[in-house]
């Protein structure tokens, strides 16, 4: 589909534009009023993930407040765990919970893959409706935890740990965890490719924990697993660009871009022009603003943008983000600023 608004996936393919395009990790959420009187209308936020309608409402919600140049599909990257039956729930200040983590080979091999338009199918119809209420407007961003982080929260049960049950498997039964890990690229790989039918635009893996391995342990267990999925979305859906995002994953960057991937998340803990030395010839850059340089003043937001933007340097290939999810605790109008900022210095590097 030809869209209206093509930056961004112009510059995940690394081609000229006439600016840096920007969105926000987690755009849609706690920091903005209205999402908060949206998930009111809803039980608990699960609820809201359920319901395509108000699923769609918020994603709107800060495209109708900022010239963003991507939209993101409202979801979370557990609603394939909890298709999978363990038992999901948000509690109130401790974050997500499963009532039956995966602690033995027995519940490993209990586990399916989720078909997407069966169990998953009210994720398969945000999209439609999301795609729908766009139209041509605007690119629609897709995503997945990566097998890594979904295994993590899926034998941890809880956050806030130190991933000593899942870090134990990796050492003590290895084999188990690449079952658990296969099952889940085969999953979020058909999950994807269902995103992308039902009119995502782009997809972008979350490895939010792949950043507490040893190198070693990172390939095997993170790096593999997420080079499965780009390997499938490639083979069945070439043209539809996939960004791979390990969070505190520096280190690994050239292995990441090695994967076929075309374009990487980067966090503020590399700099854009290392990171560019290291792929720039192979892959897009995202990133990388502190999230919590927008609790400064607006000036120093400023300044902060202009030094990511010089530090990316001239030419295409930058999508303009934070390095991580907005936090709730932002105000608004300090992410306008941001973005306002990126709109006006970013035209200097693309002459
Ligand atoms: C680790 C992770 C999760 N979910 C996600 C990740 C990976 C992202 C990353 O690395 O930043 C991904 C995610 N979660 C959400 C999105 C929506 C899309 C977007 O706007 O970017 C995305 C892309 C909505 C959400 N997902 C969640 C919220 C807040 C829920 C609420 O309204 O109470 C939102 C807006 C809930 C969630 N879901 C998860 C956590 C840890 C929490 C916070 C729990 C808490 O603080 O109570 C799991």
């Amino acid at each position: 589909m030809q869209l209206d608004n093509d930056r961004f996936l112009r510059a995940l393919k690394r081609q000229p534009v006439d600016r840096t395009p920007v969105w926000m990790m987690r755009q849609a959420g706690r920091y903005l009023p209205e999402y908060r009187e949206s998930r009111k209308k809803a039980k608990d936020f699960m609820a809201l993930c359920r319901n395509p309608e108000l699923c769609c409402e918020v994603t709107l919600q800060p495209l109708a407040r900022y010239p963003l140049d991507a939209a993101i599909l409202f979801s979370d990257i557990l609603t394939i765990p909890d298709a999978m039956g363990l038992g999901l729930r948000f509690v109130e200040g401790e974050g997500p919970v499963f009532d039956r983590p995966l602690r033995d080979a027995h519940a490993i091999e209990a586990i399916g893959v989720p078909d997407p338009e069966g169990e998953l199918r009210y994720v398969m119809d945000a999209v439609r409706t999301i795609r729908g209420a766009l139209g041509r407007k605007l690119p629609l961003i897709g995503f997945a935890g990566s097998p890594w982080t979904l295994a993590t929260y899926m034998v941890e049960g809880a956050g806030g740990s130190d991933y000593a049950n899942i870090k134990r498997m990796a050492f003590d039964t290895p084999e188990m965890l690449d079952s658990l890990l296969a099952k889940l690229s085969a999953s979020v790989s058909l999950y994807l490719e269902a995103q992308i039918a039902a009119g995502a635009d782009a997809a972008m893996v979350f490895d939010t924990w792949g950043g507490v391995l040893s190198p070693a342990l990172y390939e095997r267990f993170s790096l593999q697993p997420m080079q499965r999925i780009v390997a499938h979305l490639k083979r069945v859906a070439p043209h539809i660009p996939v960004i791979l995002f390990t969070k505190n994953g520096g280190q690994h960057l050239e292995r990441m871009a090695a994967t076929g991937c075309d374009a990487l998340g980067v966090d503020w803990t590399t700099d854009l022009s290392v990171a560019r030395a290291r792929v720039g010839r192979q892959v897009a850059l995202q990133g990388n603003l502190d999230p919590i340089s927008l609790f400064a003043r607006p000036e120093r937001i400023e300044a902060e943008v202009a030094r990511v933007l010089q530090d990316f340097g001239h030419g295409p290939g930058h999508v303009f983000n934070l390095g991580h999810g907005i936090l709730p605790q932002t105000p608004p109008e300090h992410a306008g600023a941001m973005i306002e900022a990126v709109r006006q210095l970013s035209p200097a590097y693309h002459k």
